[in-house]
């Protein structure tokens, strides 16, 4: 593993505030052309980590390499090198959109105005109004410009389509998958599962500091759990139902109309043959599986009191 074909290396990463253990032993690897999705439930510790990334907090303990530099040590060189979108944004009141362009466009010293000024276009973006006047969404839209035209390998997006209309989230999802056609390498943190979905190809889920999934999007969909519905008369589903939780899996049941009803259950995917097997000795043949949405899979994680 190197830091061309893994950009983000995190290991075993602790970051305290005072005695609070706000990140607590986080993993964290990105590879490299991946679009990597990072969640977590409030307070969980996604952009405390996300600022370690880009040096503007230090690690209590742990290893962190960023593009093969140690953020800590050389904030300076890893920001100039990252497209970062921060949580909320705050710009200049007094600039136009513009001139916060040139700012960050010179602070970074390297610039593509051609993707500027398309991406511009794409977002609907007056870059001639102040600051102080764009909408929270206008706000977003100059970052996201920033961001995607700077000729950068790897963003950073914290939450960075908040406050966009459902339109304008389009053409952010279709920016991040020319991004990752470009080869580009890109670090997601949404609480939007659809966009993410749509989007990433990995995920790192962390709660209370700790990582508690990480895998590629499909090999976590695989080991999640399955739905199956299955539709019969009530007699027949009853006697299934009744086998089913035999072996310890439950269904509720749904009436449609007097004669047919269904019957839902979740399994784990290793269950599934022999649920099959079971519909299939009840002599039922109207059956649906499908596998568990990242929403499914994902909000049991959610379902715990925020700190
Ligand atoms: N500077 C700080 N001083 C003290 N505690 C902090 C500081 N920054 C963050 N925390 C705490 O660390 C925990 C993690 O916060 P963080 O903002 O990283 O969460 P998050 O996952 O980004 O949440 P959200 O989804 O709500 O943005 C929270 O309990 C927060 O209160």
């Amino acid at each position: 593993m190197n830091q061309r074909s893994t950009p983000i290396q995190v290991t075993g990463l602790v970051k305290t505030f005072g005695s609070f253990r706000a990140l607590d032993g986080v993993d964290l690897m990105v590879e490299k052309g991946t679009v990597h999705g990072f969640l977590g439930p409030n307070g969980a510790g996604k952009s405390t980590a996300v600022r370690v990334l880009l040096g503007l907090y230090r690690a209590t303990s742990g290893q962190v390499s960023v593009l093969g530099l140690d953020p800590g040590k050389h904030p300076a060189e890893v920001t100039r090198n990252i497209s970062y979108i921060p949580g909320d944004t705050t710009l200049w009141p007094n600039l136009t959109g513009k001139q916060v362009l040139d700012v960050l466009a010179g602070l970074r010293g390297a610039r593509n105005k051609v993707h500027e000024q398309e991406l511009m276009e794409r977002l609907s973006l007056d870059p001639t109004k102040k600051v102080r006047s764009y909408s929270t969404g206008n706000r977003k839209k100059v970052m996201l410009v920033a961001a995607f035209s700077a000729p950068t390998d790897l963003l950073i997006l914290d939450e960075p389509t908040s406050g966009l209309d459902p339109l304008m989230e389009q053409i952010f999802q279709d920016c991040v998958e020319e991004a990752a056609q470009a080869g580009r390498t890109v670090l997601l943190s949404s609480h939007i599962l659809s966009e993410v979905e749509r989007l990433c190809t990995d995920v790192t889920i962390i709660k209370d500091g700790r990582v508690v999934e990480s895998g590629s999007l499909a090999h976590l969909q695989h080991l999640a759990a399955v739905q199956v519905t299955i539709h019969d008369d009530a007699q027949t589903l009853t006697t299934l139902a009744r086998t089913l939780r035999g072996r310890g899996i439950e269904s509720s049941s749904e009436q449609h109309h007097q004669a047919s009803t269904g019957l839902h259950l979740q399994v784990h995917r290793d269950q599934l043959p022999q649920v099959l097997a079971d519909v299939a000795v009840a002599g039922c043949t109207d059956v649906t599986v499908a596998s568990a949405s990242l929403e499914d899979l994902f909000l049991r994680h959610y379902q715990t009191d925020a700190r």
